[in-house]
């Protein structure tokens, strides 16, 4: 198009360069010939004056007054010598104004071919202009045909149909192109209107000749009458060059009102033009684009429009979905509360916590003494058996003589000092209640016997109650009342022993680390045991965890077994045989154990001192002894033993060493309600919120969202490797990852130095150290963080691994005990692949741990696909009771067994 202008231009510029002199040339020469024509005849109606001096003026009637008055011959001779005269020179004066009026014929002639030309050209110019019209009008109802599917049954389209903006450039495009054109189509017309211009001065010239061929044809008309007496051939040929002008006169009107015409159209064109362009500019892109910012408006209008309804319609639906759910919770209320009473009556499927409310109720009456051993006892079997017709069979069991010794499962009871989440120290209370729920799962009727503590989470335990009888024990030579409260914890019912001993045994705010702790858990045990033996319940497994129950086992053999109470068959897991609860000899006679007999290097003298050694006794007096992993089994055999590793092997064929699982209901990421986002392995979002949310909560930066974040929650204690942790916290800072730890330690001087570190990086906005213990920021920390550290020196099992495997952090562990079964380098090739989920490190040095730390770092920036399929396959790994509680199932099963069998 811009060619076309040029091009244009151009022709136009040649145009006016050959047309400019046209109009002017002609006419001056015109103007000239008029001129001539008009001095010739002045010249020659004045030449006889000049020549005569005094005659009088003469023309064509005084002669013929001269002929009528009848002069002289002489006289009219010489009068018509003296007029031949001037009608000779008259003629001369016409022959020389005709010759003029030809030379001006021609240079007419010229101009009206200049003229034609003109015309052509003119023509030429308005077919190009028609063409290019077209082309414009086409493009102009292209324009308007977007225009209108733009406005006409668009609106109620959605959003999302609006033309793409590759569209709207091609209309920009197009309309800049439209712009051009117009531009040039300006310029078109203003040389189209110079070329009007000159048509008109070409019509004044025309005027102008037309006047002049007025006045000769006049003068004409009157040398005709002269000729008509001197020379008719002549005549003939100025009339025959009269004619002709008066043709070509002719044929220049014609032709100069063809060019009117032209004119005319030119004008029409201009108003098309005109039209055309307040078209445009009607379809200029700014009009454009605020109309179309219009309808983007009337568009948005009609979508918050429908958004309103919309919110309208879910506020009623909430209202409704609301009332819906008080209607379901009544429903549900109603349905719970015939449910358990239908479960009194009828039979109920496997309700835990139902069941074990119904046995405590039994335990309860029986210790009240509102029903008899026997009855108590039937009423057990039925809740063992989980039998439907539990009221009906008490009702019967008056008259049933004998009671079925046969059952499916075993009767199992805890003795602990710990128990998840009611009363939780570390793992030991964790396993309290993943096994428990574990062996109930399985279908054995498990009870738990705990201190009941001060400090201990009340909200934790379901229907607490304290029983309406006291259960008196020995103590240091006297007997003391315990309260009995009931409840259960995690659908496993519990018996609290509240011991009524001045030395309030249990109302010291903490759980351990008291000054009498020995004689704490010396008077708990022998309470425990009490318990058991006042409800006369025909047990079958008693287990003890730790030395604080250790007392346990050889109180059962050397004390109660004495007393009939002797079904049980006792196991003792030590979860860590760096507690193993020794005391000066006499110290074990406070629960009414006879220390001559037991202060004997085979039964519970400590093997490398004098002082007497509880663990030891339990190993000695139980039925079964395991410890929490294979490794851990392994390495206390040897130096891990802590001086027990003889006694070990004495007892070795009935220690085992049996890996803990975790409690895969409290620690599940898909349904804890500590995390702000629950998640799975197919569904990591979640967990990138947790890491956000908590990095905002503990103000650590959030600029990095792929900057590793490192957990650690443990007991600061030495076993926990306290220097690699701290080591962990600076080359964590090193390798430009952050670092959180929770954790808190009865340790005072290692709890000074983390507070120490703590202040140290108070400011800093990678690294966090909560000294504390804080059950539900833990859950939190194991989600958020994408590494854990386990730095021990041993660690019997260790839980804080599995768990954050369970959240998808990966772990960063020491070589020892449960971590060295449960977390398996990704880089150890005798390792087969699956199985690896981790990395670990050998030497209990900082070096060690740099490596492994370097390596998860590196996978972790590096190779972000198989730091995610790691994760995905931490996830999923099982790490719940199931198959640990069979390992047990198994072994109680099998002293279970043998007791039988010796009876
Ligand atoms: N400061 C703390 N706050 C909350 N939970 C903690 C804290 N320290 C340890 N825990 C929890 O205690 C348990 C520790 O178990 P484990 O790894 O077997 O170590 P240990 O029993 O030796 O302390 C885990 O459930 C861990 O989450």
């Amino acid at each position: 198009m811009a060619c076309l202008a040029a091009v244009g231009a151009e022709a136009t510029a040649l145009l006016f360069r050959r047309l400019a002199p046209s109009p002017v040339v002609p006419r001056r020469r015109l103007a000239v010939c008029c001129r001539a024509h008009r001095r010739d005849l002045r010249t020659a109606a004045q030449l006889p004056q000049k020549s005569t001096g005094n005659a009088k003026p003469h023309n064509s009637a005084n002669i013929q007054k001269d002929q009528a008055s009848g002069s002289t011959d002489k006289e009219r001779q010489e009068k018509s010598e003296d007029e031949n005269d001037i009608s000779n020179l008259q003629l001369e004066d016409l022959i020389r104004m005709i010759q003029n009026t030809e030379k001006n014929i021609m240079l007419l002639n010229e101009a009206r071919l200049q003229a034609l030309e003109y015309v052509e050209k003119i023509l030429k110019e308005k077919e190009d202009l028609e063409r290019k019209i077209n082309i414009l009008e086409t493009r102009l109802s292209e324009t308007d045909v977007q225009l209108k599917l733009s406005t006409e049954g668009k609106f109620s389209a959605e959003i999302n149909d609006s033309p793409s903006v590759l569209e709207l450039d091609d209309i920009k495009e197009e309309n800049i192109l439209l712009k051009d054109d117009i531009q040039f189509l300006k310029a078109m017309l203003i040389e189209v209107a110079e070329t009007e211009e000159s048509i008109f001065k070409l019509e004044k010239e025309r005027t102008l000749l037309d006047a002049s061929f007025r006045e000769l044809e006049s003068r004409f008309i009157a040398a005709q009458a002269d000729m008509l007496k001197h020379g008719p051939r002549q005549y003939d040929s100025w009339w025959e060059k009269v004619e002709n002008l008066g043709d070509l006169l002719e044929t220049t009107s014609n032709q100069v009102e063809h060019a009117a015409i032209i004119l005319g159209r030119n004008h029409d064109l201009q108003d098309k033009v005109d039209k055309l362009e307040a078209s445009l500019v009607d379809a200029d892109i700014s009009k454009f684009s605020c109309y179309f910012v219009d309808i983007l408006q009337e568009r948005i209008k009609s979508v918050e429009e429908r958004f309103q309804a919309c919110n309208h319609e879910m506020r009623s639906q909430i209202e409704l979905y609301e009332n819906s759910i008080v209607e379901f919770h009544d429903n549900l209320s109603k349905l719970v509360e015939e449910t358990e009473k239908r479960s009194l009556e009828h039979s109920t499927s496997n309700m835990p916590e139902l069941w074990s409310r119904i046995s405590l109720l039994i335990e309860g009456w029986l210790l009240e003494k509102r029903i008899s051993y026997n009855d108590a006892n039937t009423l057990r079997e039925m809740v063992w058996k989980r039998d439907s017709c539990l009221w009906e069979a008490y009702l019967s069991c008056r008259v049933l003589q004998s009671i079925d010794q046969c059952s499916s499962g075993l009767h199992i009871v805890h003795i602990a000092a710990e128990m998840a989440p009611v009363a939780k120290v570390g793992g030991l209370a964790d396993v309290i209640s993943g096994l428990g729920k574990a062996l109930q799962k399985k279908g054995h009727l498990v009870e738990i016997i705990l201190p009941k503590y001060d400090c201990m989470r009340n909200d934790q335990v379901n229907n607490l109650k304290v029983l309406d009888v006291l259960v008196q024990s020995y103590f240091e030579g006297k007997m003391f009342n315990n309260k009995i409260w009931t409840g259960t914890v995690e659908g496993l019912p519990v018996y609290f022993i509240e011991p009524q001993h001045p030395a309030k045994f249990f109302w010291r705010a903490q759980y351990y680390g008291e000054h009498d702790d020995f004689r704490r858990f010396a008077y708990f045990s022998r309470a425990a045991l009490e318990l058991l033996y006042q409800s006369q319940k025909k047990i079958d497994i008693i287990h003890c965890h730790d030395w604080q129950t250790a007392f346990v086992a050889p109180l059962y053999w050397d004390v109660y077994a004495n007393l009939g109470f002797n079904s049980a068959r006792i196991c003792f897991t030590c979860h860590n045989f760096e507690y193993q609860g020794t005391a000066p000899a006499q110290d074990l006679a406070c629960c009414g154990l006879d220390v001559e007999q037991l202060d004997r290097p085979d039964r519970m003298r400590d093997n490398s001192h004098g002082r007497i050694n509880v663990v030891k006794g339990a190993i000695v007096y139980s039925n079964i002894v395991t410890t929490v992993s294979p490794t851990y089994a392994q390495e206390v055999r040897s130096e891990g033993g802590r001086g027990l590793q003889d006694s070990l092997k004495v007892h070795s064929r009935k220690f085992v060493g049996i890996l803990n699982g975790i409690d895969t209901d409290t620690w599940n990421p898909s349904t804890d309600r500590h995390l702000k986002v629950q998640y799975n392995a197919n569904d990591l979002e979640g967990k990138v919120a947790n890491k956000a949310a908590l990095r905002k909560q503990q103000k650590l930066s959030s600029a990095y969202a792929s900057q590793p974040l490192v957990g650690c929650i443990t007991r600061l204690v030495p076993q926990k490797g306290v220097h690699l942790i701290r080591h962990a916290i600076y080359k964590t800072a090193e390798l430009g990852g952050q670092f959180i730890l929770l954790g808190s330690s009865p340790v005072p001087h290692i709890q000074r130095e983390f507070e120490g570190i703590a202040d140290h990086f108070q400011n800093n906005n990678n690294i966090r150290l909560l000294l504390k213990y804080d059950d539900s920021l833990s859950h939190w920390i194991y989600a958020a963080s994408d590494m854990f550290i386990v730095p021990s020196m041993f660690e019997p099992c260790g839980l804080t691994q599995m768990i954050a495997m369970r959240y998808g952090s990966v772990p960063i562990v020491r070589k020892t005990g449960g971590l060295n079964d449960s977390v398996f380098d990704l880089d150890d090739e005798t390792i087969p692949m699956e199985l690896r989920n981790g990395f670990t490190f050998v030497k209990a040095d900082e070096q060690g741990l740099s490596d492994a730390m370097e390596r998860a770092f590196s996978y972790y920036t590096r190779k972000p696909d198989v730091w995610k399929q790691l994760v995905q396959k931490d996830m999923s790994i099982d790490f719940s009771w199931d198959s640990s509680s069979s390992l047990y199932e198994d072994i109680y099963q099998r002293a279970v067994d043998r007791a039988r069998a010796a009876a």
